[in-house]
């Protein structure tokens, strides 16, 4: 299976640069692009899904170049961040009207197995309207995998998603990264953690790391340190130090604090992926 390959790739609005010299390549299974908002992640998935056109640099996929839109097309399936479709159709519409615009071959057998892939199989009569978040985004993923795409690109997988579906919809990401590359788009560092192999983290259109779950982690190995203080302190604390997390524990606070030297009496923590990002965001922004 080949890598998605981009090559130096810029992206201009105007005078703004979205994206900025980005190098990636991207094996395959499952990728996760993270950033805060404004990062350049949507621009890249627009751009990856030939929705807006490059200003500079190159994508191939094997022998496929993204300077044919149309092969392009053909390989690859979209879920975007909005997806949102007429509330009378009953779901087996919507995924086959999708895949007569794909030129699925045998529409019908292909509708069933997907169906079954994202367990929509009973809800396969229902309209739209009548589904749950979660369900809608089933439907995405369906139509995002008709026609056997080998690369998925995905835009906020969980956004708008209660706990238990956002655990079950990951679920099924996951299951899916066996014979393609699999792009996550989003700002919830447990969406990558629960779900990807390895990501990037775009910031401000650039590219600040990129590798395994496991090394983007360990970016803040010695960094990370855990202080309990009674309830009092808590605001002195979080005024000195980089607090990134805390918890109550009866009247005192347990708190997880990014720093390159120990707060005194603090207990160093392994690092999260979490932990990692903000460290590599921070430093960026240094
Ligand atoms: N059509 C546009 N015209 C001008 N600037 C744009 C346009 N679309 C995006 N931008 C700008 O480009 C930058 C990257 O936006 P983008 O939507 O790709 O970020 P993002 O990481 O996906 O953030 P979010 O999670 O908020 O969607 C932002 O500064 C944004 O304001």
């Amino acid at each position: 299976m080949d890598n998605l390959i981009i090559d130096r790739l810029v992206k201009k609005y105007d005078k703004h640069t979205a994206l900025n010299d980005v190098s990636l390549e991207i094996t395959p299974g499952m990728y996760g692009l993270l950033g805060p908002n404004g990062a350049g992640k949507t621009t890249l998935m627009r751009v990856l899904t030939t929705l807006l056109p490059a200003t500079e640099g190159e994508i191939r996929l094997g022998s496929v170049s993204w300077k044919q839109a149309d092969d392009v097309r053909r390989i690859t399936g979209y879920l975007p961040q909005k997806f949102a479709l007429y509330k009378h159709i009953r779901v087996e519409e919507v995924l086959d009207h999708v895949a007569v615009l794909k030129g699925v071959g045998d529409r019908r057998r292909e509708i069933e197995t997907i169906l079954e892939q994202v367990n929509l199989t009973e809800h396969r009569k229902k309209k739209m309207g009548q589904l749950s978040g979660g369900m809608v985004r089933r439907v995405g993923i369906a139509q995002a995998l008709l026609g056997d795409p080998r690369l998925v690109v995905v835009d906020e997988p969980t956004a708008g998603l209660d706990p238990e579906e956002r655990i079950r919809f990951r679920r099924l990401l996951r299951s899916l990264g066996r014979d393609k590359i699999v792009l996550i788009s989003t700002h919830i560092v447990e969406d990558i953690e629960a779900t990807c192999d390895r990501a990037a983290i775009l910031h401000k259109g650039r590219l600040v790391e990129q590798g395994s779950i496991d090394r983007l982690g360990g970016l803040a190995t010695g960094k990370v340190w855990v202080l309990t203080v009674p309830q009092q302190d808590f605001y002195e604390v979080a005024e000195a130090y980089d607090v990134i997390a805390s918890h109550r524990l009866g009247d005192r606070y347990r708190l997880r604090i990014l720093a390159d030297t120990p707060p005194p009496g603090a207990v160093c923590a392994a690092p999260t992926l979490e932990d990692g990002y903000l460290y590599a965001m921070r430093r960026d922004a240094s």
